[in-house]
């Protein structure tokens, strides 16, 4: 949170507490209030879903009305108590999140968002003629929230209740965004491939984003029934599910105060609009619907990410620069337990007859090398000679058609790259995969994923604190080694591809690997970030790490590499030390010819 985001978050909390309790401020204000406070809980679920996960819904209206009718009916059929409900509505909303999640979030895209449409109509229609939900003409007669001495039927009292609810889950939301989890979850934006190659279970991480803003409008909608003292349909149709995603997106879903800031909007928009517009039209009419279909194309054209950032832009000019985060030492929490490292010279990696049919096409044909601990080995072959294919095959992201892979003398073949990975495979990617929006060292911090164990539950109540500091100081020591540690704070958007290259093989480091796969590591480097790379490797060799990598510049390969595996078609075309391979005809007439 930048010192601008603070200011704001502190303003608008004091204007929250103080502006209600001000004589003469209107009491249908106060209603208005709790209402942005309802919306904000169900925007602050989106804000982990769709602009942290990158997961559309148009489903949240539903899991408000679990939430609503768990209540409505606990409480005027069963009599139980409003406070003893909570934990079941929360239960409930939770637990069917977590089932419809298991057989949508396989999804992508719009088949998601039209899954979830599907699910909210058809929640819509089953609650609206089933005797069992009242039907369309709802369940009235619901007690309001007590506490002793306290009615939270009394609107300002349910404000203030409201707005607790609103500031734990902030708390919530924030520590769980701050935390393992929450890169687990933020890495599904730098794409499933990346994550699961440092061991994210991305299925998990969807589900857990899913379940978490069901939670929160299960929420929504247990306040809202003890508010209205009655439930119906309508307010849990597809229709504010679209509310919601726009006041969202409105705010500004990358932030949480853009959330907060979109309820606050869209409501109070909503309510002047639905009077002015007919005193304007001198007509009756939902007006406000059409308004807003207007302003959401406008700001989808001219400010994709909301209102948020202009406003935390305007703070951020108004008040002093901060001054720049301290760079800490490497160190400074107990380092993370190390890997068992092979002894130097011992086979890390053997592929044998290794084979990837596309179709009729042979990407890999049958080819077979080994590597040692310590040695860097350079894969290389003209285009589509099928080295990334190879990379793909050890690191568990295709499956072989044929051959094996041992790593460490264990068979590997078949193993899920979640899996390969746990066992200290890390790579880097010939397109740069880094997650977007996200620091240096968040993103270095990933790699370190399998290192940790906390999760959900731990992170939100913020007893995974020693753990995170272990896996900083673990990041910020990869950063120094590769000589990063001065942009650990900038958005990793902002380095150039060189410095990107780098903070990737930082984030492989942070996996303490027995083996480094690096993906065409000094394409796009000047000539000055290439020497920094081959410096930086040779150093990771002299540490007895085992490289192989994929790369077209030959200087590069030839000075840096001690063996050479070359590639033509998918086959192997020679195998040796670079003078060799230089000096071997075959290769020069396939590759080096037009690559040296
Ligand atoms: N998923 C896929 N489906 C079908 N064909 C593929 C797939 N991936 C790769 N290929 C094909 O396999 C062959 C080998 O591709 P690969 O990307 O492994 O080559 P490469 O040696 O890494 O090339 P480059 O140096 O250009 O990156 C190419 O003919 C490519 O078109």
């Amino acid at each position: 949170m930048t010192p601008a985001h603070r200011i704001l978050a502190g303003l608008a909390l004091l204007l929250a507490v103080v502006a209600p309790l001000l004589p003469g401020f209107p009491p249908f204000w106060v209603t208005l209030l709790s209402y942005i406070g309802l919306s904000s809980l169900v925007a602050l679920g989106l804000v982990v879903l769709v602009g942290v996960a990158g997961l559309t819904s148009f489903g949240q209206a539903m899991f408000a009305g679990f939430g609503a009718y768990a209540t409505a009916i606990l409480t005027t059929r069963y009599g139980v108590s409003p406070w003893a409900t909570l934990p079941v509505a929360l239960a409930i909303s939770g637990a069917l999140a977590w089932a419809i999640g298991a057989v949508t979030l396989r999804l992508r895209g719009h088949y998601l968002a039209i899954a979830t449409i599907a699910w909210n109509v058809s929640f819509f229609y089953l609650v609206g003629n089933l005797d069992f939900f009242a039907r369309n003409d709802g369940i009235s007669g619901i007690p309001p929230i007590r506490l002793p001495g306290i009615d939270f039927g009394q609107p300002l009292a349910f404000y203030f209740l409201v707005l607790g609810f609103v500031v734990l889950a902030i708390l919530l939301t924030r520590n769980l965004l701050d935390s393992r989890t929450g890169r687990a979850v933020r890495a599904l934006r730098g794409g499933a491939l990346a994550a699961e190659s440092f061991g994210v279970n991305t299925h998990r991480a969807r589900i857990l984003a899913f379940v978490y803003a069901a939670l929160l409008a299960g929420l929504s909608g247990w306040l809202y029934a003890h508010m209205q003292r009655t439930v119906n349909p309508s307010p849990f149709g597809i229709t504010m599910s679209i509310d919601y995603l726009l006041m969202a997106v409105a705010g500004g879903v990358h932030n949480i105060g853009g959330a907060l800031l979109g309820a606050a909007i869209v409501t109070l928009l909503r309510d002047q609009l639905q009077s002015f517009l007919p005193w304007l039209l001198n007509a009756q009419g939902n007006f406000e619907t059409i308004v807003f279909g207007g302003l959401l194309i406008l700001l989808l054209q001219f400010s994709p990410r909301g209102i948020w950032p202009h406003l935390a832009r305007l703070a951020a000019r108004l008040l002093p620069a901060p001054a720049p985060a301290p760079v800490p030492p490497p160190a400074e929490a107990p380092a993370l337990p190390p890997r068992a490292q092979p002894a130097r010279g011992s086979e890390v990696l053997r592929a044998s007859a290794l084979t990837k049919r596309f179709g009729g096409l042979v990407a890999v044909d049958g080819i077979g090398f080994a590597l040692n601990a310590g040695e860097v080995v350079g894969l290389i072959g003209p285009n589509g000679a099928g080295k990334s294919t190879t990379f793909n095959l050890l690191t568990g992201v295709l499956a072989a058609s044929g051959g094996a892979v041992t790593l460490l003398g264990q068979p590997i073949g078949g193993h899920s790259a979640r899996a390969i990975a746990g066992r200290g495979v890390a790579r880097t990617f010939q397109h740069v995969k880094l997650v977007h929006g996200m620091t240096v060292l968040d993103n270095v911090a990933i790699g370190a994923h399998l290192r940790g164990h906390a999760g959900a539950a731990h992170a939100a109540l913020l007893l995974d604190r020693a753990e995170e500091a272990r896996i900083f100081a673990l990041a910020w020591q990869q950063l120094h080694r590769v000589g990063l540690a001065h942009v650990a704070h900038l958005v990793a958007d902002e380095l150039s591809l060189g410095q990107q290259r780098l903070v990737e093989i930082a984030r492989a480091l942070c996996l303490d690997p027995v083996l480094l796969l690096l993906d065409e590591p000094a394409a796009g480097l000047r000539h000055l970030e290439k020497a920094a790379l081959a410096k930086l490797l040779d150093r990771l060799r002299a540490e007895g790490m085992t490289i192989l990598l994929v790369e077209h510049d030959m200087d590069f390969v030839m000075n840096l590499t001690d063996r050479l595996v070359v590639m033509n078609f998918g086959a192997e075309l020679a195998q040796g030390r670079p003078r060799e391979i230089q000096a071997n005809p075959a290769v020069i007439d396939a590759y080096l010819g037009t690559a040296a």
